[in-house]
């Protein structure tokens, strides 16, 4: 077959992908398309065709099988979403955030809401609006934390805003939609490593089969493949020098050594314009086959996935699960004690960020976003204003409305120990890396809640975010001088890991001070 065909062959199958993966998600079955692969490949050697260029057809992206799932399938309908009903998604946030049930449940049904609008038929789905929230509570008690959650669970487009962002000197109002193009962004980001990760497991194989194609030579047989493919799988030809001949901006911040040099006796030299013939300005480089595998493996996602499918992807991803949060909007509202007339600055920045949450179309660089659907959760403390006194139209917007508390001294003492991954557990995980095992006991954590609790009551209430500051102020000391400690420790004798255990007193030590003067506790901790 001419190198012609085989490109045009490439390019109508790149194409092909390209328009499924525009009018539905791309699902590879990457098993059907390497048995093909194979396939193809042992019938060119078989065939006698054994050219390289020959076998490279093989591994085209003809081989891909794509699965069109339908529309109504979109977003929301997989098993996986299938199976997020509310209470799973408070099981799942219940890991990571203490108490504030009462929002944590508003957003697992606000989700499954989408879900259920996603099943629902044109035109009703499209009447029924999300049901955005707005979370009223003190700072550092969990309302980022809850909506960040949420999008990671469902793997959403997500991004948190401050309001006041937008009273700032300078601000033009048309910057509002500067939210949308960010959501943009972080969908992008997210499509790319979905989509990467679904063809990972095929392009790993076409790596693999495009590098064994030329190191096993033309006509080599079954066997000598096989032994050659087990070499590379268990990385033994990693460090052989092949030359590649790459496109001139392949593997841009890579490093790649561009000294050359004499190619050592053992060295694989490869005429790599077979392996990359139609890529347009190219550079002859020599590296190893290791660090060749990372520049291929570009290349060939770049031909899987144009930019132009990603951005679709990810726009469709943002209108449908689209995640934006709005901080601090009780600070753009005026409270009507106060209020004579209109607000100019606040009550502006309110009727800015009315079109987006009310539902129109922002044009980014990668195209229009339709808002309609993008869910919204506005918070505050509201201290001074009211959520009433927001403009009606942005009420009516922000249907749900739900209250946090805030932390008691038993709701940091389980912040400190409750959630996956929490503090404690992150303070013994990075003095683990020194060699050192971190003990608190639990007379000290509960010292550290009810200082914490104390700080936050005399000095500024920050909630959770005190936590940090404490805990840091109390391994201050070992986090400065742990390596030393384990090298003594080491050098006196000692075997596996040093123990250090963190009780009352050490806490006291660390803070007491502190503690007395209010002024040095405001400053330091
Ligand atoms: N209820 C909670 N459970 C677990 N962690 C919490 C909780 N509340 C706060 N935190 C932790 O405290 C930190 C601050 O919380 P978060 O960002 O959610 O505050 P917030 O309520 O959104 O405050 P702000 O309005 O000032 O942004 C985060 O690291 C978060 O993990």
């Amino acid at each position: 077959m001419s190198r012609r065909r085989i490109f045009s062959l490439v390019d109508r199958a790149r194409a092909g992908v390209e328009r499924v993966v525009d009018r539905a998600r791309v699902d590879v079955d990457v098993r059907t398309a390497t048995a093909r692969m194979r396939m193809r490949s042992t019938r060119a050697r078989g065939g006698g065709s054994s050219s390289a260029i020959g076998r490279r057809k093989s591994a085209t992206p003809s081989a891909v099988r794509v699965t069109v799932i339908e529309d109504d399938a979109r977003g929301g309908g997989g098993d996986a979403e299938r199976s997020l009903t509310p209470v799973a998604t408070m099981a799942l946030l219940d890991r990571h955030i203490v108490g504030q049930g009462e929002a944590k449940r508003a957003c697992a049904v606000a989700l499954r809401n989408r879900w259920r609008r996603h099943r629902i038929e044109s035109p009703m789905r499209e009447e029924i609006a999300p049901k955005n929230i707005l979370m009223i509570g003190p700072t550092g008690c969990g309302k980022t934390e809850i909506a960040r959650r949420l999008a990671k669970i469902t793997d959403s487009p997500f991004v948190k805003v401050e309001a006041t962002k937008f009273t700032e000197v300078g601000f033009h109002g048309r910057d509002v939609d500067q939210i949308i193009r960010d959501l943009v962004d972080n969908g992008i980001a997210l499509t790319k490593q979905k989509m990467r990760a679904k063809f990972e497991k095929y392009v790993e194989e076409l790596i693999e089969n495009k590098i064994l194609d030329f190191i096993c030579g033309e006509g080599a047989n079954d066997e000598t493949r096989e032994a050659f493919r087990s070499l590379y799988r268990d990385g033994t030809l990693d460090d052989r020098m092949i030359e590649v001949d790459l496109p001139d901006n392949a593997g841009q911040g890579m490093k790649i050594d561009p000294s050359g040099g004499p190619i050592p006796i053992h060295e694989l030299v490869i005429k790599v314009d077979k392996l990359f013939g139609n890529r347009k300005s190219t550079t002859k480089r020599k590296m190893t086959v290791a660090e060749c595998k990372p520049l291929i493996e570009e290349m060939e996602f770049d031909n899987l996935l144009s930019a132009e499918t990603i951005a679709k992807e990810a726009i469709t991803s943002v209108e449908n699960d689209g995640i934006v949060f709005i901080d601090e909007i009780d600070k753009i509202v005026s409270s009507s004690d106060y209020r004579h007339g209109a607000d100019a600055s606040s009550e502006g920045v309110q009727r800015d960020l009315l079109p987006i949450i009310e539902g129109s179309v922002v044009s980014t660089k990668h195209g229009n976003v339709n808002t309609d659907h993008i869910l919204f959760v506005c918070s505050g403390a509201f201290h001074s204003a009211k959520p009433s006194d927001m403009l009606a139209e942005l009420q009516g917007r922000l249907p749900i409305r739900v209250e946090l508390k805030g932390l008691s001294e038993h709701d940091l003492y389980r912040i400190l120990t409750e959630p996956e991954m929490n503090m404690i557990a992150q303070q013994k995980a990075l003095m683990k890396t020194e060699g050192i095992d971190l003990v608190f006991t639990n007379e000290a954590i509960e010292h550290i809640a009810k200082l914490a609790h104390k700080v936050n009551k005399t000095v500024e209430n920050i909630g959770a975010r005190r936590l940090h500051t404490v805990l840091e102020r109390i391994v201050e000391e070992l986090s400065f001088s742990a390596p030393e400690k384990y090298t003594k420790f080491i050098a006196d004798g000692g075997a596996g890991e040093l123990v250090v255990t963190i009780d009352v007193k050490d806490v006291d030590e660390a803070l007491g001070s502190m503690l007395k003067k209010d002024d040095l506790s405001r400053f330091v901790l």
